[in-house]
């Protein structure tokens, strides 16, 4: 007996504080303004985006704490720097204070413009996964600018501001998988493609209003059967433009054109730039690339895991949609054991390898020399 997709709208749930206080605090960063992250002992750090540091915006930071900022490094990008910590995140110390070309230099490696300061006296400090520090780094993540920040620790007398956005350390620790269990379907619609004309798209919206995930649905998959998937992470270069720096265009096109031929299936197109660290790093990571990087060690440098991507909300959108077990359209082991580790059953791995170009060569080799890809 077949057993068609569900795609009908699930009901309105409300979005639960923790979100909506992340997203506030996300939009302040990316404003360049301060916000105040709360740890579980109900102590209180101004934060502000090393990226948005200015003179002003520092000045603002140590009046309002009434302490001096310090730097706030993710362990990856202290790595780069020559201090290994065996931490999340790592705090800079340098006596003299931190000015916002000190922080350019340390923060963002593509910042070339900038003098190297004097950092003979430049020591780093461990930052303990759960604290606030390390908080406000992963924050900084979620909201795709660099991993970096700049904490002020308020003195005792210093009053919590009125109209600063206070966000808890456990809300942003939870916000990624919060998100993507408060998925619901919101719209669907027929949309003929060029290489399946027979195909849908149903839109998945977390409930706090954020950026949408799509599932391209082609034919009639019957979820009695593992159903023909490609989880595949957005590429705006690759998939809209038609870049040959990577795979993705070709990989998008082919797996339309693959699913269509077999029948039926599923191509969830998930809102992951960049392996999940926004476009705009990953045009600063093209930028390191050209410099003699690789795709993996050009994220390490700006401070990233070499793949930030999480697959909660694929396993989400299939069993929302009623498919339970795929054959997954992919050369990414990272893909097939995520999905399984979120009780999606994948009965088959179906390679999606397509030829190199001139430009893309490399890239193709780092992932499969370096990333585990199974080409
Ligand atoms: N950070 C970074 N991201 C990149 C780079 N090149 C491509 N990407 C991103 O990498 C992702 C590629 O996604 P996928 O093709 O779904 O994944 P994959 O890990 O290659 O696995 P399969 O294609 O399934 O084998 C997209 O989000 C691209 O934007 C790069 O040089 N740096
Ligand atoms: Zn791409």
């Amino acid at each position: 007996m077949t057993k068609p997709l569900d795609v009908s709208p699930g009901p309105n749930q409300p979005p639960p504080p923790p979100l909506i206080a992340v997203d506030r605090a996300v939009a302040e960063l990316r404003r360049g303004a301060v916000v105040a992250v709360r740890g579980a002992d109900s102590r209180v750090a101004y934060a502000l985006a090393a990226e948005a540091a200015t003179a002003d915006s520092l000045a603002h930071l140590t009046t309002l704490a009434g302490t001096r900022p310090c730097l706030i490094l993710s362990n990856r990008r202290a790595a780069v720097l020559g201090h290994d910590v065996a931490a999340p995140a790592a705090r800079v110390d340098l006596p003299a204070g931190i000015d916002p070309l000190t922080v350019a230099w340390l923060a963002d490696p593509v910042a070339r413009d900038v003098p190297q300061p004097d950092l003979t006296k430049l020591t780093m400090q461990p930052v303990a996964a759960g604290s606030v520090p390390a908080a406000s780094v992963a924050l900084a993540k979620l909201a795709r600018l660099l991993p970096a920040t700049l904490v002020a620790v308020p003195t005792a007398g210093a009053l919590l501001l009125s109209g600063v956005v206070v966000v808890d350390v456990a809300a942003i620790e939870e916000y990624q998988q919060t998100a993507a269990r408060s998925l619901r379907k919101v719209s669907e619609a027929r949309v003929p493609l060029v290489d399946a004309e027979n195909a849908r798209i149903v839109a998945f919206r977390p409930a706090d209003g954020g950026i949408e995930h799509l599932a391209i649905i082609i034919g009639e998959p019957d979820t009695a059967q593992p159903v023909l998937a490609r989880l595949h992470s957005e590429c705006f270069t690759g998939d809209l433009l038609g870049s040959l720096r990577c795979d993705c265009g070709d990989q998008l096109r082919g797996a339309i054109a693959e699913i269509a031929q077999a029948g039926s299936g599923i191509l969830l197109y998930l809102s992951q730039e960049g392996r999940g660290i926004g476009l705009v790093n990953k045009l600063r990571a093209y930028q390191l690339q050209d410099d003699g990087l690789d795709t993996l060690d050009a994220n390490l440098q700006l401070g990233f895991d070499d793949d930030e991507r999480i697959y909660l909300p694929a396993a989400q959108m299939l069993r929302l949609l009623g498919v339970e077990r795929v054959r997954l359209l992919t050369n990414n082991p990272l893909k097939v054991e995520a999905l399984a580790a979120h009780g999606v059953v994948v009965a088959e791995r179906v390679p999606h390898v397509f030829p190199a170009n001139d430009h893309n060569q490399g890239y193709l080799r780092t992932k499969a020399t370096k990333g585990g890809h199974l080409f």
